[in-house]
């Protein structure tokens, strides 16, 4: 299968910190890709330079290339904007808008000029149903975002992901906020969601990349030291440095 996504001779800097070294990788198209290793070692950064957010942030600059389907998104005739339409981005902490349910959905789509009341009531029904929300807010949908639970709120933060229609979805630790029972929830979204989107998830949690990735990558120190399938990194991986990782020696 062809990669979706193809990172080549990566690196990235901070100033004259350079953050990520040599990173060459591939993920799969409608796979999870969970990204692991201690704290600082280098997974958001590199999660960032998926859709160009770390554009965002001064005195950064990336080697190397990163394509999209064979396509270069460092390259200048890319929009970014464009870019994170198509790769869609979830953080750690829930972020809804302080506004309704509804408008935190369709806010991508008014931005693009889309305003027309039955499309957007049947991508607020459609995606609400996507992260089994539906059930629980469709009473409220005019109601603040801000009165959902922690859980509830995560998962209108997806759904405004995907509500742009995106083919890859970022995650920065998406339930490290969040209780065990609203993990659990999330975790059986996120395998739902693999059958349509491309998913890499930045975990703190190893259970969590061992129940739902198929394949992880263990960073250290802005490298990526083993990258493989998720049952074999954790029952076999090659590396004296994963192992130790993996089995709680440091990290
Ligand atoms: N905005 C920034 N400006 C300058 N340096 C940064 C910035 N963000 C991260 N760094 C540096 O880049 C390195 C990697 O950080 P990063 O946040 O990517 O690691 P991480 O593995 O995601 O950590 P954590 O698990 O704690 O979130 C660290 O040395 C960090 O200090």
């Amino acid at each position: 299968m062809e990669p979706k996504i193809k990172i080549r001779d990566m690196n990235f800097y901070y100033g004259d910190n350079k953050a990520l070294k040599d990173i060459n990788m591939n993920i799969y198209e409608k796979k999870i890709t969970a990204f692991i290793g201690p704290s600082g070692c280098g997974k958001s950064t590199f999660l960032r330079t998926l859709n160009r957010m770390n554009d965002f942030i001064e005195d950064t600059r990336v080697e190397g290339k990163i394509t999209l389907d064979d396509i270069d998104i460092y390259s200048k005739d890319i929009d970014p904007v464009e870019l994170r339409r198509k790769v869609g981005m979830v953080f750690q902490r829930p972020n809804p808008f302080p506004k309704t349910i509804y408008e935190n959905i369709v806010y991508g789509l008014r931005k693009n000029g889309v305003n027309d009341k039955q499309i957007l009531d049947e991508v607020v029904e459609d995606t609400l149903k996507s992260v089994a929300l539906y059930d629980e807010v469709k009473d409220k949908i005019h109601k603040s975002a801000l009165e959902l639970s922690g859980g509830q709120q995560q998962r209108l933060c997806i759904a405004r992901a995907i509500a742009m229609q995106p083919e890859v979805i970022l995650m920065d630790e998406p339930t490290s906020a969040l209780d065990p029972i609203s993990t659990m929830k999330i975790e059986e979204l996120l395998l739902d969601l693999k059958e349509n989107y491309t998913i890499i998830i930045v975990t703190h949690s190893m259970q969590q990349a061992a129940r739902i990735s198929d394949e992880t990558a263990f960073f250290l120190n802005g490298e990526v030291i083993e990258h493989g399938e998720t049952k074999v990194i954790f029952s076999n991986p090659r590396d004296k440095r994963t192992e130790d990782y993996i089995t709680g020696r440091f990290g």
